[in-house]
């Protein structure tokens, strides 16, 4: 149940997910050695502390002075500890940075405020000062949310709401639950238990990612398919903009006076201003799981299926989690597993004709007569398309394994191993084409190896190298995915990719986004299904929404955050007087170059996230 796996709350390192774990375990190596060809090597420790290159704070003695003012002196720090801990997400080049002590950048300050009336008070101060503000939640982002940005002001604070973190209200007659928005998954399904309900929002980051950065970036749980993602489960929202705050939302179920602002503001990503409260639907904890696991023949055979269970099944036939691997992802989970269970499977599934299956998993959640009867009725639409049962345990092995796998691509990028996931979503009927688009575009980006010639080499952070030039080849690798969250229409599609990581494995990084991104745009895709916008598809926001409605983004962003303070070149990209300035080459520090690692080394279908 929810409450049951989000007992721990890691504490990240400022260069990783989790203090080093155990090493990469066994099965995950052997599949490594086998599928990438070569030996795992002894792992690269982080830089220390001391050896890290921080840029010397900017905050004038005016500005420092007006911040503790507004949230106390004990709330704004510029020891270098709390600087380095909000100077970065958590994506692969954030990490590969981080571990080599080399940050592109780092707020000036890190503030957190207790009380709403603060962050108001702070956002005042930035105005007045001319200070960019980076609301920071969890630190979870993947596409570049947190970076510190000064987008042309003269400074950057990192507004840490991790001490906003209370329950503020639950109402059982109307299942709503109000939060402050610092509030951490573990703590917040924690209160909630305590009372017999569950949000039963999990996306795989939770145990460090906030309720304010999940409607921030409009995430989805890894329970999306049943529970529905964090916009669904949004009734009321609190923001604070520099221009004062809105309080949308809560009033009644539903509400025909005009558009839903609420949907503006989940989504925002700190570009109009910081999100201090969410009120949330919540559910009756559930008593009783029930797995399942189907296999088939193919990736889009299983997807048929699964169309036919979203479209055709009854209320609640879909399992709250519902994931469909495809061959490849398939191959490299039961490949980590040399037990008889698993050989076992293997010899069932030739007996039946499936020699390279895509697997199905499903999870229920509810009382114990209905996951029961949910899963039957569910099974029967699966077996008439095609779909091989097998036992609970593939499931259930993933449940239980699930929140350990970030870990992994720590101890991965440690032994030099490049991986990273990215993320789409389709409409079932582009869906197997777009699938195979956007595999075959990554697979070819790693083959393509490093440009030889040209400026983009080196950790540029310019991504000109896209797998253009001449290169030499690339190293093996291995290329997965599945979709994971179910619609009518559609569904999310999901990579995770792994190579031995080239002497820049920024550059290495950016091929591979370019050319997905280039995939996704051809087919029609979105640009991001969960992960957000942030720095790394800001770019991309004109082909999904269109020049007009960029401008109107714009416009919103004019009136909430005239000074354009607010979480400088996220979601928008970069203000027309950056570009200038950008011009001219008064721009943000480049991306250090991250050190090559040449040892090849680590695991693949586990460190898969989201
Ligand atoms: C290992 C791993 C697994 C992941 N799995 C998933 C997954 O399953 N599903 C999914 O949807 N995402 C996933 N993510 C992405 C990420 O965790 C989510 O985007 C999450 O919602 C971010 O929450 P956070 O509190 O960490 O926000 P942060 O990373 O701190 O911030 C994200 C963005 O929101 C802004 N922001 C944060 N808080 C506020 C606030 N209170 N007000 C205004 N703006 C704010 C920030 O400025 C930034 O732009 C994963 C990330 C990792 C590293």
């Amino acid at each position: 149940m929810a409450a049951d796996i989000t007992e721990s709350v890691p504490q990240a390192p400022w260069w990783g997910w989790a203090a080093a774990g155990a090493g990469l375990p066994e099965g995950a190596a052997r599949v490594l050695r086998a599928r990438l060809g070569a030996e795992i090597g002894e792992p690269v420790a982080p830089a220390a502390l001391d050896e890290v290159e921080l840029p010397e704070p900017e905050l004038t003695a005016a500005a420092l002075e007006a911040l503790a003012g507004a949230a106390g002196h004990a709330a704004v720090s510029q020891r270098a500890s709390d600087r380095l801990r909000h100077a970065a997400g958590k994506h692969t080049p954030d990490l590969l940075r981080q571990r080599a002590g080399r940050p592109l950048a780092a707020p000036d300050a890190v503030v957190t405020p207790d009380t709403e009336a603060a962050v108001a008070a702070i956002l005042g101060v930035c105005a007045a000062h001319d200070i960019a503000v980076v609301p920071f939640g969890g630190g979870t982002s993947v596409v570049g949310g947190v970076a510190p940005l000064r987008g042309g002001h003269a400074a950057v604070i990192a507004l840490d709401l991790g001490r906003l973190d209370a329950l503020i209200a639950l109402d059982e007659t109307d299942r709503t639950a109000t939060f402050e928005a610092g509030i951490r998954g573990p703590a917040l399904e924690r209160a909630l238990a305590a009372r017999g309900f569950t949000l039963g929002h999990l996306p795989q980051s939770h145990q460090q990612a906030t309720l304010g950065g999940y409607a921030a970036t409009r995430s989805a749980g890894q329970a999306s398919t049943g529970y529905g993602a964090i916009a669904e489960l949004i009734t009321g929202i609190r923001i604070e903009t520099p221009s004062g705050r809105l309080d949308l939302g809560g009033r009644a179920p539903a509400s025909a006076a005009g558009p839903d602002l609420r949907q503006l503001v989940i989504g925002s990503e700190g570009a109009f201003g910081v999100i201090t409260r969410v009120t949330v639907a919540i559910r009756r904890a559930p008593t009783r799981k029930a797995y399942g696991s189907w296999a088939f023949p193919s990736f889009d055979a299983g997807a048929a299926a699964v169309r036919a269970l979203a479209q055709d099944g009854g209320r609640g036939d879909l399992p709250e989690v519902c994931r469909l691997s495809d061959e490849e992802e398939t191959e490299l989970t039961l490949a980590q597993s040399d037990s008889g269970a698993t050989r076992t499977l293997r010899r069932w599934l030739g007996l039946r004709g499936i020699d390279t299956p895509a697997l199905l998993l499903g999870v229920w959640e509810g009382t114990d007569g209905e996951v029961r009867r949910r899963r039957s009725r569910a099974a029967r639409i699966l077996r008439s398309h095609g779909g091989v049962p097998t036992t609970e345990r593939p499931a259930a092995a993933w449940d239980a394994g699930r929140f350990g796998a970030p870990r992994l691509r720590d101890e991965l990028l440690a032994v030099g191993v490049m991986v990273d996931t990215l993320e789409t979503a389709a409409t079932w009927s582009e869906l197997p084409e777009t699938h195979r688009a956007v595999a075959e575009a990554i697979r070819g980006a790693l083959a393509a190896g490093p440009a030889t010639t040209g400026s983009g080499a080196a950790g540029s952070g310019s991504g000109a190298n896209a797998g253009t030039a001449a290169g030499s080849a690339g190293a093996p690798s291995a290329v997965q995915g599945h979709i994971s969250h179910m619609y009518r229409d559609g569904a999310s599609l999901y990579y995770t990719f792994i190579a031995a990581a080239e002497a820049d494995p920024i550059a290495q990084y950016e091929r591979v986004k370019a050319a997905a991104n280039a995939a996704i745009l051809a087919r029609g895709a979105t640009i991001t299904h969960h992960h957000a916008v942030g720095t790394e598809h800001a770019a991309l926001l004109p082909a999904e929404i269109g020049p007009l409605g960029v401008r109107a983004l714009r416009a919103v962003k004019a009136e909430l955050d005239p000074a354009g303070i607010m979480n400088p070149g996220k979601l928008l990209g970069a203000p027309a007087a950056a570009n200038a300035a950008a011009a001219g080459g008064a721009t943000e520090p480049a991306p250090e170059p991250a050190p090559g690692n040449p040892v090849l080394d680590s695991s693949p279908s586990a460190a898969s996230n989201g």
